[in-house]
């Protein structure tokens, strides 16, 4: 990753640099700059074609990358996030041209501290890891997951302000059970049968401990593992680190629903819901929502969780199913249903007249226009959010959504949805809950406050503070997540909100916030934010290590030193 080579460095910081000649001779604005970026992604036919134009441009220059992605928000994000994103991890094999990151195989057990060691940036804040085996919602795809650890870090950098040389994205590399790639030639992971849960834990503990002795502070982002619970239960208590789809999309949805539940004149007492998913993201959600309840709505843990009914592939989720739960549901399986179990969504929503309907369940169309014209005669403004990635995997589209509830429902998905034209001309703008709202604000005020851990009230004021980012404005116009281009703002507020909830947890270490009211510690979290207009003023000498060996073994005509 460099930067050194930017088109609107003047003559002087080019000398200064060493890099005259090395760049074309003519110094440009920032907007001449991105008006080229824009279009050559114009130019580009498929989404794909423009994901590895981007990683190109991110890898050449990230502070161009950077300036043209928070600039453009509501278009770039798309591209390198959820849903292209989706498409880089398939075909990641047929694209990859550059590491970008840490490749962590089974065959280097008990070597994993030497080969962290490897990665050449001296710091690093954050890594995302995953083992690529419930990516999105397209299944198990290797170490094509890569790209989603990637795509997840150029959002706190772009959203949160992270440097983007101290974030570090690693999959690893535990075999696949997808045969597609098991039978590509070009398949870049080991090519073998995954291996089961005993052995990850021992990959993982050893992964973990290697990680936090090379950079003692690291975050560690836990991203689409097919089955996360023990690893988050196992090292929550031990190292600072989370699980996003577990914890974040759970903040993200709750925002979404404290924002919405006010919208629909229901007291959260009367509010029944039904997830059809009930795996990592769908338990997660169920569970904040649930703190919620009891918090806000005065409940007991009893009462709260008799409002929610979970679907799975194989119906209700019941005491009584005549099959061997798994742990995590456990939670919120009923004994209520009289020895009937209900097999389909249909079933489902006869018996418990929802108001709330969740998709968490990678099963693209399931809320068909059956379903939400069902939804829309048990409440005034049913909630529905369909919130599986990518669009393909979507429970329903926006426009389905809004036209089968005569425009009245209260909608967010996990992927971006064009705005909807209403029957008076009115626009209105689908709302996204996807975890991207929180987990920056997560990280950086983990970072900020210097937290060893990240407890559950950290993540719950995540989405308090997100709740309460919507503008009146936003809200106004129907929106129950603030705009996307107003993220980094809204990524600060969040930041600021688990910086409180660390010190009231007296987990906060950093001397320099004590006694900061909440504006001093916006601004203090915003100048602690990577700016990619900062223009470098040194040239940096790295370690040995990778950029030795790349300029070495390229002929590269400059030395080993990076921007
Ligand atoms: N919007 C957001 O921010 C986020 C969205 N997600 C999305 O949520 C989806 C699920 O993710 P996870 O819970 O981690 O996956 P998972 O694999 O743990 O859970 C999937 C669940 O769906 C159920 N399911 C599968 N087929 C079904 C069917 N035909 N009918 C009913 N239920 C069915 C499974 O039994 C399981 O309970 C993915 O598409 C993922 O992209 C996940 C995290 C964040
Ligand atoms: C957004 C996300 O984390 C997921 O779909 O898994
Ligand atoms: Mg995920």
């Amino acid at each position: 990753m460099s930067t050194r080579f930017d088109t609107s460095y003047e003559p002087e910081l080019r000398e200064h640099l060493h890099i005259s000649g090395l760049v074309p001779p003519v110094v440009e604005t920032y907007d001449i700059q991105i008006k080229r970026c824009l279009k050559a992604l114009e130019s580009k036919k498929s989404g794909l074609d423009k994901y590895v134009y981007l990683s190109h441009l991110r890898n050449s220059n990230f502070n161009l990358f950077y300036r043209l992605l928070i600039g453009h928000m509501k278009d770039i994000t798309p591209l390198v996030y959820t849903p292209v994103v989706g498409d880089a991890c398939e075909n990641w094999s047929h694209i990859f041209s550059e590491p970008e990151g840490l490749y962590l195989p089974w065959k280097e057990r008990g070597n994993l501290a030497e080969t962290i060691k490897n990665w050449p940036e001296k710091e690093v804040d954050i890594c995302v890891v995953t083992d690529g085996s419930r990516i999105l919602g397209l299944g198990d795809l290797g170490v094509g997951g890569i790209g989603i650890s990637i795509g997840k870090l150029a959002l706190y950098t772009a959203c949160a302000g992270i440097h983007p040389t101290k974030t570090l994205p690693i999959v690893i590399d535990l075999g696949t059970d997808n045969e597609r790639l098991l039978n590509d030639e070009l398949y870049l992971g080991t090519r073998m049968k995954r291996l089961g849960e005993k052995d990850m834990m021992k990959f993982l503990d050893e992964m973990m401990a290697a990680l936090k002795a090379r950079w003692p502070s690291i975050i560690i982002q836990f991203e689409d593992f097919k089955n996360p619970f023990p690893s988050l239960a196992k090292y929550q208590n031990m190292y600072t680190c989370f699980n996003d789809d577990i914890q974040g999309t759970g903040a993200v949805v709750l925002a979404g629903v404290i924002n919405a539940v006010r919208d629909t004149g229901i007291a959260p007492k009367d509010q029944r819901l039904v997830f059809l998913g009930a795996g990592s993201a769908g338990v997660g959600v169920a569970r904040q929502i649930m703190e919620m309840f009891k918090k806000d709505g005065h409940l007991s843990e009893d009462e709260a969780r008799k409002l929610f009914y979970l679907v799975d592939s194989k119906g209700l989720v019941t005491n009584d199913r005549g099959d061997k739960l798994q742990e995590h549901k456990l939670i919120f399986s009923r004994s209520d249903n009289n020895g009937q179990q209900y097999k389909s969504l249909e079933d489902v929503l006869d018996y418990v007249k929802p108001t709330i309907l969740m998709g968490l369940s990678t099963i693209g169309g399931a809320f068909n226009e059956g379903i939400i014209k069902k939804m829309a005669t048990y409440s005034e403004r049913p909630i529905i959010f369909p919130l599986s990635n990518p669009v393909s995997k979507s429970e329903c589209t926006f426009d389905e959504a809004m036209k089968y509830t005569n425009e009245k429902v209260l909608f967010a998905s996990g992927s971006p949805f064009p705005s909807y034209e209403g029957k008076d001309g009115k626009i209105h703008e689908p709302g996204q809950g996807n975890n991207m709202y929180v987990f920056p604000g997560i990280g950086m005020g983990t970072i900020i406050s210097q937290a060893s851990l990240i407890n559950q009230d950290m993540i719950y004021a995540s989405a308090e503070y997100l709740a309460t980012s919507l503008t009146k404005e936003e809200r106004d116009d129907g929106l129950i997540y603030p705009r996307i281009d107003r993220i980094r703002d809204v990524s600060a507020r969040v930041a600021l909100g688990v910086v409180r909830a660390a010190e009231r947890n007296h987990l906060a270490r950093n001397p320099e916030i004590v006694g900061m009211d909440d504006d001093t510690l916006v601004e203090y979290i915003k100048g602690k934010m990577y700016d990619p207009t900062a223009v470098p003023t040194e040239v940096e000498e790295t370690d040995p290590g990778m950029w030795n060996w790349l300029t070495s073994k390229l002929s590269l005509p400059w030395s080993a030193s990076k921007l």
